[in-house]
Order: C-alpha cells, then structure tokens, then sequence
C-alpha cells in the first residue's frame, strides 16, 4: 500500500513529506518530554516531604529546593509549554498549507490528464467521476489518508516510548493496562471493521452517482420540466447524497468518540489501581498517581488518535485506486512541427471504426487546399462528424494516413491551423470577450477584428443591448442568447484565430434561410481575402453554390457530386 501511495505522490513532493514526518516525530517526543517534565512538578507541589523521600531512595540526599526555586522552575515550564505549542501551531500551519498544496497539485494533474488524453477517452468519461477525482478524492488523498499515516507512525512510535517507560517502572500495572486497552483496541477494530469498508466502498461510490446526478439536474433543466417527473431527480440525488452523509456521520462520530471510551478505560484501570493498592510502598502511590495522570494526558489523545487514523486511512484507501495512474499524463505530442498549411492536407485510404464490428469510414480519398471551400453532405447518422474528427488530427484513422503539406500525421492531436465550429455551439462560463478571445490578455485582444466579425455576423445590435456590452457574464448553456444567435458568436470565436481551415460541422443550421445566405456570403469573401480553406458540413442544397466541389458520404465512401 505504501508502494503505490508514494506513486501517487510526486517525487519532489516526497522529500517534503518525510521532512513533516520527522519533524512531527519530533513534536510528538517533545510533547512526551513535556508530560515528563510535569509528573516531579506535579509531585513536588502536592507533597514536598515525599518528594524529597523518594529523591534519597534513588541516591540523591543533597538537593534542598526553596520555594524560590520552585516558582522558577514552574516559570521555565511555562515558558518550555508556551514554546513548544508556538512550534506546533506553526507546524500544523505548514504542514496542512502542504497537504492542501498536494492536493491542488494532484486535482491540477488530473485535470491535465483529462484534457490531454485523446478524444475518444474523452468521450468515455463520466464527468460526475472527473468532478469527483478533481475536487475530493485528491483532498481526502492527501489531507485524510496521508495526514492519518504519518500521525499513525508518529503515535505508534511516541506509544512505543511511553509503554516502554511504563514497563521498566510499574511492570505489573503496564502490562493490565496493556491487556486491557488492547483488548478494548482488539474489540473497536473488529466492531468498526465493517464500517470502514461501507465508508471507503460508499465514498468511492456514491460521489460519482450524487455528482452525475447534480449535472443532470443542471444541465437538464427544461428537459427535467417538460417531463414534470423533478421528484424522481431530486430523489435520484439525495438517494446518493443521503448515503454519502450517513457515513461521513459515522465516520466524524467515531472520531469524536474514541477519546471518550478511552477516558472510560483509562478511569477505570485508575480506579481499579487504586482500590486494590498494587504497590506495597505508599511513598511511590504519589508518583504513580501523578504518572498516570500525567501520562493520561499524553496516553489517551495519543491512543485516540491512533484508532482515528486507522478509521481514516481504512475509510480513504479507495483514493489510491482512484489515483493509481494520475502521473500517466500523456500529453499528445505533435509528430512533427505543426505545418502550416501551406499546400493541402491530405487523407489517403482512410478507414475508421469506432468498434470491431461498426465501420464508419472506408478507404476514403480527400484533399482539401488553401482558399477551397467545399461541401459535405449525406444522411444523418452515416459519418459526417466521425470524418471531420479525423481530419482535425482527433481521432486515429484505423487505416490509412494523413499528411499536411506532405508531412505524415503519425500521432494524433488537433491540427492547430483549423478551427472547428461543432454543431451544437458551447458557451463558456465567462464573459462574451472571454468566450471570443480563449485566454487572450487584454494587450493581444483586437477589438477592431471582433467589431468587425460582431457586425458581419450580425450581432453589434445584440451586444449593444447588453449593458455590460463584451463584458456580459454567461453561463454555460443559458438561455439568454438563442440557438441562432449562440452559432453566430461560435463563428466569431472560430474566425477571430484567424484559421487557415474553418470547418463548419450544421454551424449554421438554426439560422433563418436569407440570414444563413449572408453568412456563407461573408464566409466566401474571407476565405477569398484571407486564402482560408473551408469544409462544410450541411443538410441545406441551397448552400452548395458556395462550394466548389460537394461531396456526398454514403455507405462509408466519401464520392464527389459532379
Ligand atoms: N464515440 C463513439 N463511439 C461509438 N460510436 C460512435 C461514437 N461517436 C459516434 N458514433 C456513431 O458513429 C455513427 C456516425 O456518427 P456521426 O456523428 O459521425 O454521424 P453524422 O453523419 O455526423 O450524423 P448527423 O448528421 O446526425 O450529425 C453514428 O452511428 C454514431 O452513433
């Protein structure tokens, strides 16, 4: 288990987490030396005389200690206590400032996996699971499971310590108090077992499902409303949440609880001590009265916190299967310097399938040059989309290869020349300039292009009515533009790269028929302008007399229309 957590962690990371587990080992001792430093003070104040007896049975007769030196002495252990915690809390501080930083590192790297991975695994993905891994399963990663296994191996070590002092000095009482809290550890394990594995298998489970079904609510909104079924969704959720809720319940009730049947242990073997007196000499009675209480302190929240980090290390192992391969981030390398697009790309004999026995493409022959602007069309269903991912470099033709500029395309990635305007048009979550300009910064922004691209595609009007104007705010999928008027701004976002191919997959579809014409106009006049090939997709026969050529794909063959 510890093989594969470290997998998980990167290697710059590991230094640092042995660097807090040594320091934490350290604080951990310090705390003992602390309580240690408490049990002669406890004793001296509660009885001198004693004090001194006990001191001349273990060889020292000489030592005379005023009531002077007392207050100083108490004096250094306040400050020795206030020191000690002040490095704690600054320990703690850094330490969780490194769990939380881990975290954001693995949800980053997640995300990074995700993104880079090809597209047909993109597809796959559910993204109530992505949602998950990225913003809890990284968290309970590092700040549960990780967190729990270093404090695990410091308490385990600081117990070691204090049994060990206990056993060379009460033999007898050590080895009761051993059998009996072991007995009670034994008796908690086994009772909490299964609970630790419904929490790790629920936590692994029922996230996803609660997130997926969160999504459809959000997203589905007027579907859900037209179906007039919102309890069924509503349910579907809390169905998860609910489960997610009771055992995170569970989970923080034991934490709170263990100190509390330890304490009851813990008094019990105190009272069981001292009815029946097991040491003959009543001068040590003090000693060890003062010892347990003393050691109680350091024993119980030590014990209690061992039995804690068990319950969080059995409750989050799922993070490291979900984890396992965060570092295989493969990031999709370009074969060859992106060529510029200078001559023609090229598909020879290209066959695709996206299952053994479902073949979509078949030995298809295509060339597409600067400044051409061709049509596709063909039934719905037979391929269309499935063609122009393998043009854009998404996905791997089964068969076949593409070249660019007689460049071979050996690994697959999006031919950045090419802009794509999909068929159901994607606002993000940002401001209108934003969903226009991808990322640019204010100085690279060209406000004259976008005026420009905003007028021909006839939406100044509609940006002039927006208070905030390109500083609108939209959220995914809203509703506050029209399907129309979402197409028109996804053009705009794919000219404003300036592309050299722009490939039109329906871009156009939900425009009215004279609005779409003039549109396909403006498109004609840029590619002219500009040498900018386009390759459309589309159902309407009006539009062929833009193309130079049309072609038609039909049982898996891409044929020319003459
Ligand atoms: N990721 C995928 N896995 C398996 N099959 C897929 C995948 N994506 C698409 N398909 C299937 O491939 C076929 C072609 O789909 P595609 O979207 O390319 O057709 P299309 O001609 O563009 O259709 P439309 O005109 O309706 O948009 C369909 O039968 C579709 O179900």
């Amino acid at each position: 288990m510890l093989k594969q957590i470290l997998n998980i962690v990167p290697k710059k990371k590991q230094k640092a987490l042995t660097f807090f587990f040594i320091k934490s080992l350290l604080l951990n001792i310090l705390d003992l030396v602390s309580i240690a430093y408490l049990i002669p003070i406890i004793t001296l104040l509660l009885d001198k005389e004693k004090f001194y007896l006990i001191l001349s049975k273990i060889g020292i007769t000489s030592l005379s200690i005023s009531d002077n030196s007392i207050r100083i002495v108490i004096l250094f252990l306040i400050i020795f206590y206030i020191i000690k915690n002040i490095i704690y809390i600054r320990f703690n501080k850094k330490f969780f400032n490194f769990l939380y930083n881990l975290s954001n590192t693995l949800s980053v790297r997640a995300i990074k996996k995700f993104i880079n991975k090809d597209f047909l695994f993109y597809q796959k993905q559910n993204k109530g699971n992505i949602i998950n891994i990225v913003m809890k399963v990284t968290g309970d990663f590092c700040c549960k499971l990780l967190h729990s296994i270093i404090l695990l191996f410091c308490e385990i070590i600081v117990l070691f310590i204090v049994v060990g002092f206990l056993l060379y000095f009460y033999p007898k009482f050590t080895l009761i108090a051993l059998l009996v809290l072991g007995l009670f550890s034994l008796i908690i394990y086994y009772k909490k077992k299964s609970d630790f594995n419904i929490i790790n298998t629920t936590y692994n489970e029922s996230q996803t499902k609660a997130n997926s079904q969160l999504i459809n609510i959000l997203d589905g909104f007027l579907e859900i409303k037209s179906s007039n079924n919102e309890e069924y969704f509503v349910n579907s959720f809390d169905k998860n949440n609910i489960k997610l809720n009771k055992v995170t319940a569970l989970l923080v009730s034991s934490s709170f609880n263990y100190s509390k049947y330890l304490e009851i242990t813990l008094i019990i073997c105190l009272g069981i001590l001292t009815y029946f007196s097991f040491i003959s000499s009543s001068n040590a009675n003090i000693i060890l009265i003062s010892t347990l209480a003393a050691l109680g302190f350091k024993l119980v929240p030590s014990l209690s916190k061992i039995l804690n980090a068990i319950t969080h290390i059995k409750s989050h192992s799922y993070t490291i299967k979900m984890l396992n391969d965060i570092h295989n981030v493969e990031v999709q390398k370009t074969a060859m310097p992106i060529s510029e697009f200078s001559s023609e790309v090229s598909l020879k004999n290209i066959s695709f399938d996206y299952s053994v026995d479902t073949q979509i493409l078949d030995t298809i022959n295509f060339k597409i040059k600067p400044g051409d602007f061709l049509g596709i069309t063909g039934v719905s269903g037979i391929g269309k989309t499935t063609f122009l991912y393998v043009m854009m470099g998404l996905v791997k033709p089964t068969k076949g290869k593409i070249t660019v500029d007689g460049n071979l395309l050996n690994n697959m990635s999006f031919l950045q020349f090419i802009s794509y305007v999909p068929q159901q048009p994607f606002l993000l979550s940002g401001t209108l300039l934003e969903n226009i300009t991808m990322g640019q910064t204010e100085d690279e922004i060209d406000y004259e292009y976008i005026n420009f691209l905003f007028e021909k595609l006839e939406l100044t009007e509609i940006v002039n009515e927006l208070p905030e104007k390109y500083l609108a705010h939209i959220q995914h999928d809203s509703l506050r533009f029209s399907g129309g008027q979402k197409q028109r701004i996804s053009i705009v976002r794919a000219l404003y790269s300036k592309p050299k191919l722009l490939i039109l997959d329906e871009a156009t579809n939900q425009q009215n028929s004279p609005l779409e014409l003039r549109i396909f106009e403006f498109l004609k006049e840029i590619s002219e302008e500009n040498n900018m090939a386009i390759l459309s997709v589309s159902h309407n026969d009006n539009l062929s007399h833009f193309y130079s050529e049309t072609f038609i794909l039909e049982n898996k063959k891409l044929i020319l229309l003459e």
